[in-house]
C-alpha cells in the first residue's frame, strides 16, 4: 500500500474533515473523496433553501447590505413565521422568494427552481405557478373593479389552462374553504379588511402554488380580525398542504405557528420551535424552545438579551464539555 504523506493543507481543510493533518493512505483519501461527493447537498430535501444569500443595494454610491449571508431551510408543508426588527431584511428576503428581486450572491432554490438562474419567461411562470403572495396593503392584493370570485379566477385565466366552468368552481371552493362563500359577488370596497385579506389568500392559492408568501398580512387589521385571517392561512396549510411563510410583527401569529425564525442584520439568528406535549394525565400543553442558528462556517448569533444580561461583548470564554459547549463572559483579565 502506498503511503502518501499529506499534511493538512488548503486542499484538505474543511468542516467534517477530521484527521487531515496526519498521513493518509491512498485508499483513505479515495474513501474521503467519495464520502464528500455522496454527501447530500445542503438543503437537498427542503422546499425552500437559501444558502449564504446576499443582497446589496447601492443608492447614490452608498451600499446597504440587506442580506448578509442568510441561510434558511423550509420543509414542504410547513407553516412558519419570520420575525425581526425593522430593516433586518425580511421584505428583501420575501421579494427574492417571490421572484420579484434577484440576490447579489449566494444560492436560493424554491420547489426545484434556481432563483438566480431564471430568465424572464421562467421568472414569470414561477410567479404565476410556483408562488402565491399576500401583501400587507389590502388594496394591493385585489383588483377593485372585479368581484371576489372574479379576482380569484383571474390568476387561473392568466395561466390559461382551465375551462371557464372549472375556474368558477375552483374560485367558489376556495372562498368556501376560507369561510367567505357568501361574499363572492361583492367588489373589494364592499368588503371588510379581514374579508379582503381572505379573498387575497384565495387569489394567491388559485393556481395551487407550492409556496404561499405573506408579508405582514394582518398588519392593518385589529387583533380579532387578524386571528380570522391567520385561521384562513392555517386552513390552507392543513387542507391543501401548501407551505406557508408569513412575515409578521403580530405576536399572536408568531406564537401560534410551530416554527418562528428571527432575522437579525440580514441573517437568520435564532428560531423558536413549539410542540405539543401530553403529560401523564393526558393534558396537552404547548412547549416552546429557543434555538440559535449555527451556519456552515460555525458562526452562531447569540440572542442580544442573553449577551447583554451577562455583559458579553467582543470576546467570550468557551469550554467544550461532553454534551454541550459553555460560553462565559471574557475572564482573561481575571486569570
Ligand atoms: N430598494 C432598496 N434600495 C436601497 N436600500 C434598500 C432597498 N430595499 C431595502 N433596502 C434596505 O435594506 C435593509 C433591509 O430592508 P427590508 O425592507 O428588507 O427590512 P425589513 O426587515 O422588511 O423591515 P420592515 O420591518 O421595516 O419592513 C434596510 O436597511 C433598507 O433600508
Amino acid at each position: 500500500m502506498t503511503k502518501t504523506g499529506i499534511q493538512g493543507g488548503a486542499g484538505t481543510a474543511g468542516p467534517g474533515n477530521t484527521g487531515a493533518s496526519g498521513d493518509a493512505t491512498l485508499e483513505e483519501l479515495e474513501r474521503r473523496a467519495t464520502a464528500r461527493r455522496d454527501r447530500p447537498s445542503y438543503g437537498h430535501d427542503a422546499l425552500i433553501a437559501c444558502d449564504r444569500l446576499v443582497r446589496v443595494f447601492t443608492t447614490d454610491g452608498v451600499e446597504v447590505q440587506a442580506l448578509q449571508g442568510l441561510d434558511l431551510l423550509v420543509k414542504e408543508g410547513e407553516l412558519m413565521a419570520l420575525v425581526g426588527a425593522s430593516g433586518s431584511g425580511k421584505s428583501t428576503l420575501m421579494n427574492i422568494l417571490a421572484g420579484l428581486d434577484v440576490p447579489t450572491a449566494g444560492a436560493a432554490r424554491v420547489a426545484g427552481r434556481d432563483l438566480l438562474a431564471m430568465d424572464g419567461g421562467a421568472r414569470l411562470r414561477y410567479r404565476r405557478e410556483v408562488v402565491g403572495f399576500v401583501w400587507q396593503q389590502t388594496a394591493r392584493n385585489l383588483l377593485p373593479y372585479l368581484t371576489a370570485a372574479q379576482n380569484v379566477a383571474l390568476p387561473m385565466q392568466l395561466r390559461g389552462r382551465s375551462k371557464a366552468r372549472q375556474k368558477t368552481e375552483r374560485a367558489e371552493e376556495l372562498l368556501a374553504m376560507l369561510g367567505i362563500a357568501e361574499i363572492r359577488d361583492r367588489r373589494p370596497h364592499q368588503l371588510s379588511g379581514g374579508q379582503q385579506q381572505r379573498v387575497a389568500i384565495a387569489v394567491a392559492l388559485a393556481n395551487d402554488p407550492a409556496v404561499l408568501l405573506a408579508d405582514e398580512p394582518t398588519g392593518e387589521l385589529d387583533s380579532a380580525t387578524g386571528e380570522q385571517v391567520f385561521a384562513a392561512f392555517r386552513r390552507a396549510n392543513e387542507e391543501l398542504g401548501t407551505t406557508i411563510v408569513i412575515v409578521t410583527h403580530d405576536q399572536a401569529v408568531a406564537s401560534e405557528v410551530r416554527r418562528t425564525v428571527a432575522i437579525r442584520d440580514g441573517r437568520t439568528s435564532s428560531e423558536v420551535l413549539r410542540r405539543t406535549e401530553v403529560d401523564e394525565q393526558g393534558r396537552e400543553s404547548l412547549v416552546a424552545r429557543e434555538y440559535a442558528m449555527l451556519d456552515r462556517a460555525g458562526r452562531l448569533q447569540l440572542p442580544a438579551e442573553y449577551t447583554q444580561a451577562l455583559g458579553m461583548e467582543h470576546r467570550v470564554a468557551l469550554e467544550l464539555e461532553q454534551d454541550h459547549i459553555g460560553v462565559w463572559p471574557d475572564d482573561a483579565d481575571r486569570r
